[in-house]
């Protein structure tokens, strides 16, 4: 019962006291008590000291308090006087002073929203201190009640009545040592350490031991322990338990604050020296090494009669002729526009309603027969627009120069990584694409029909945006003719094996070890990539030029690799899986690393464009063909064999497919680039691909004599009559795939006929004549 009653009260005793812990924690009642108190403060401070001087005379008027005709010499009246003489002649004398300033700064505390807590810890000290003076005053002066106050003048004469004068005096000392240590943690080291003595000359046994350690941090524990009654301005230090380094620095009895923390900020120092190093030197630049380097300018490119004239007559015909055709057929047509491009003009149908789109698609042929044109494509119904657009070639072609697109705003300011200005759409606009985006371009076309025209406008476009450092091409050419003029760049923009002469690769071992090469150099950019954390190559660069990465940590700006071969059918004739494999993974990995492929044949058949192959290379270039079946291979459907030739392509990102014509750039415009580009200062070589030592290299020579090939003893003949030592000679003479030459010349260097691989150049043969070589065979038989 009894418990019941007390937990009622308990809980009806707390609202009050938190509506009054509110009213206090209010602001408004903070500030009203703070300046109350400071002012009240400031007024008990006037009012002592008026009551020192005016004391003897006010104290007779204080009687008549209320008596109007009664005055005070206090300053502040006679609540002064009468105040003062409470706390002063009643209280504890001139120590009373204590309580104004304890007073003002409680005021300050309570009015600026300081702690409370050290607003009682001044007033216990200070109420102690009060009286302990208040005593020592009465013992100092023991005939004047004035100074000590009635308190200290009467605990005085009272103590000393036990103690006697000297053990006043005794208790009296050791309160004050006493109050001192534990109010200001006065020790002797303390003290000597504030006045410092001569340092006498230390001897070996003088060190320190941990015994004297411990014993000058005593005082510190034992504060410690109390630390709520005596909690002080050092309370930070207080707080810690003294590690051992605080151990040994407490050895003069102060405790000195170590910072083992500021270690943590070294994980920043590679973010603050990157930006200092930004800050310093500027974002790392690429281009520096060349700074003087001028991009080939426009004049270089050649001018053409580029205006499109429109033929109204022959726009009146040819739309006649649809018109009619499509009537014959029971198609009527609501509306025809038409678009003229460089070399086609686009007829855009909107049919009648209720005309279903596939019996126009049908009627392909019917209206390019009675168009008497080559080159109809229908395209039923036109992505995005809902109308039928019949594509019908200018009897006039209009020429695309590369200076009319490279000059054009669109390429000029595309802010693209590898911008590509291939030529224009059939609404006379100029075709920029992306080929870090595309990643990699196949690009087919039946011979002559503008393929490496198509090359070089990529080349050339590349050459005009980008920078040496932040470019570099692997240029395959097995037809040796079509890309030599970028010989000239081989310092600036090509990148090649170590030790080889020719940068342009036009040997088929070279192409395979070039290929692994670029696989080596892919897997060391996904290292660099993993390391610097980033998914791909721009992200790379950024951080690299931002100087965050470190270039003694292997880091290093990466510029983009574009690998050009043009007649990849060859290649895959001639060398089959050894190069489709690393093409396969080169185009399935190298994306985010910044290597892209454009790949380029004649034959657009199955055997050399592989599944593999067009799975990873979603763009694509397509050129006349001869046959459908070559433009579905290359487009998955038709059209590419609908073309007119003389650069008229279709390109696909693997959406919609935009006919263009492509920019035309002839080889005395390349060669004047080149020049250009050439005549400037250069690295001092081609970009180096890692080095690629291919499997056969080594083992060549443990090749046994009764595994020899068939037709080794041809294959010898072949090379000694020829005195060459070239694979390609064999395959050529002896109708061989590749691998097997290559197997061939391997068991004939094992046999001492040909010598050691010299990179491009063909193997020496070691055998002079026919005579000297059936020496050498039949003396291995022995
Ligand atoms: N974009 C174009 N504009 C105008 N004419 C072009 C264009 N492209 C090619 N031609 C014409 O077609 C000719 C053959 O072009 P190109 O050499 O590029 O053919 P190709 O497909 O590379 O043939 P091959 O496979 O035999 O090397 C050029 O010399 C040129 O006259």
């Amino acid at each position: 019962m009894a418990k019941k009653k007390k937990t009622i009260t308990k809980t009806e005793r707390k609202p009050r006291f938190q509506k009054i812990k509110s009213f206090f924690g209010n602001r408004q009642t903070q500030t009203i008590l703070g300046s109350f108190a400071v002012l009240f403060a400031v007024f008990l401070i006037i009012s002592f000291f008026s009551y020192f001087f005016n004391w003897q005379e006010d104290q007779s008027q204080l009687a008549n308090f209320s008596d109007k005709n009664t005055s005070v010499k206090n300053l502040l009246g006679k609540i002064g006087a009468t105040i003062s003489h409470f706390f002063i002649y009643d209280g504890f004398g001139i120590s009373s002073i204590y309580i104004p300033f304890l007073l003002f700064f409680s005021g300050i505390a309570i009015f600026l929203k300081g702690s409370l807590k050290s607003v009682r810890k001044y007033w216990g000290w200070g109420i102690l201190a009060m009286i302990w003076l208040s005593v020592a005053i009465g013992f100092v002066s023991s005939n004047n009640q004035l100074l000590p106050g009635i308190i200290g003048y009467e605990l005085n004469s009272y103590l000393q009545q036990f103690l006697g004068k000297t053990g006043l005096l005794l208790v009296l000392l050791f309160l004050l040592i006493s109050y001192l240590v534990i109010r200001f943690k006065l020790t002797p080291e303390k003290i000597k350490s504030i006045f410092p003595v001569k340092k006498a000359v230390k001897t070996s046994n003088e060190t320190t031991t941990s015994e004297e350690v411990k014993k000058s941090i005593e005082p510190i524990k034992s504060t410690e322990t109390k630390e709520i009654f005596t909690a002080d301005f050092d309370i930070p230090i207080e707080n810690k338990k003294p590690s051992s380094k605080n151990l040994e620095s407490t050895e003069r009895g102060e405790i000195v604050k170590i910072d083992v923390e500021k270690i943590v900020e070294e994980s920043h120092v590679e973010e603050n020296m990157s930006s200092k190093l930004v800050k310093d030197f500027g974002e790392f630049d690429p281009t520096l090494e060349l700074g003087n380097y001028t991009f080939p300018t426009l004049n270089l490119l050649k001018d053409y009669d580029e205006s499109i004239s429109i033929d109204q007559e022959e726009l009146e015909s040819h739309k006649n002729r649809i018109v009619e055709t499509l009537n014959n057929y029971n198609i009527g047509i609501a509306r025809i526009k038409a678009t003229v491009g460089p070399t086609v003009t686009l007829y855009e149908i909107v049919p009648d309603a209720g005309i279903r789109i596939s019996k126009i698609k049908n009627l392909e042929d019917d209206i390019a027969l009675s168009l008497s044109a080559m080159g109809i494509r229908i395209i039923a119904p036109i992505p995005g627009k809902g109308t039928i657009g019949i594509e019908v070639p200018n009897k006039k072609a209009t020429m695309v120069s590369m200076k009319s697109v490279i000059s054009s705003a669109k390429f000029q300011n595309s802010e693209m990584e590898l911008p590509v200005a291939m030529g224009k759409t059939i609404s006379n606009e100029t075709f920029v694409f992306d080929l870090a985006k595309m990643p990699h371009l196949l690009m087919a076309g039946a011979t002559g029909q503008g393929k490496s025209v198509g090359l070089n406008a990529v080349l050339t476009s590349l050459l005009y945006k980008k920078h040496p450092a932040e470019v570099k091409f692997v240029l395959v050419d097995p037809k040796k003719v079509e890309l030599t003029l970028f010989n000239h760049i081989e310092r600036h923009y090509l990148a090649k094996l170590p030790d080889t002469e020719d940068a342009i690769i036009t040997d088929t071992t070279k192409v395979i070890n070039t290929l692994n090469s670029l696989c080596i150099e892919m897997d060391a950019r996904y290292d660099l990539l993993k390391t610097a954390m980033v998914r791909n190559i721009k992200e790379y660069n950024t951080k690299f030029k931002a100087r965050k990465l470190n270039p003694e940590n292997g880091h290093k700006f990466l510029p983009y690799i574009v690998l050009v071969i043009d007649e990849f059918a060859d290649l895959i004739m001639t060398a089959g899986k050894e190069v489709e494999t690393p093409i396969a993974r080169l185009a399935q990995l190298a994306r985010a690393i910044g290597i892209h492929l454009i790949v380029a044949t004649q034959r657009p058949s199955v055997n050399v464009i592989t599944g593999i192959i067009k799975a990873n290379f979603p763009a694509r270039a397509a050129f006349r063909v001869t046959s459908k079946i070559d433009s579905r291979t290359i487009l998955d459907g038709a059209g590419a064999d609908q073309l007119i030739g003389k650069g008229d392509m279709l390109f696909t990102n693997g959406n919609d497919v935009i006919r263009l014509q492509c920019a035309f750039v002839d080889t005395p415009e390349v060669e004047k680039i080149t020049d250009y580009i050439g005549s400037q200062r250069a690295y001092p070589s081609a970009y180096l691909l890692p080095e690629y030592t291919g499997e056969e290299v080594g083992t060549s020579l443990d090749i046994d004599i009764s595994e020899r090939d068939v037709l080794f003893r041809d294959a010898a003949l072949v090379i000694v009559h020829a005195q060459q030592g070239s694979a390609s000679l064999l395959q050529r003479k002896l109708k061989l795939g590749y691998n097997r030459a290559g197997r061939l010349i391997d068991q004939l260097e094992a046999a001492g006929i040909v010598g050691q691989f010299e990179g491009s150049k063909a193997r020496q043969v070691l055998v002079p004549d026919e005579l000297a070589l059936n020496q050498l065979l039949d003396g291995e038989k022995e």
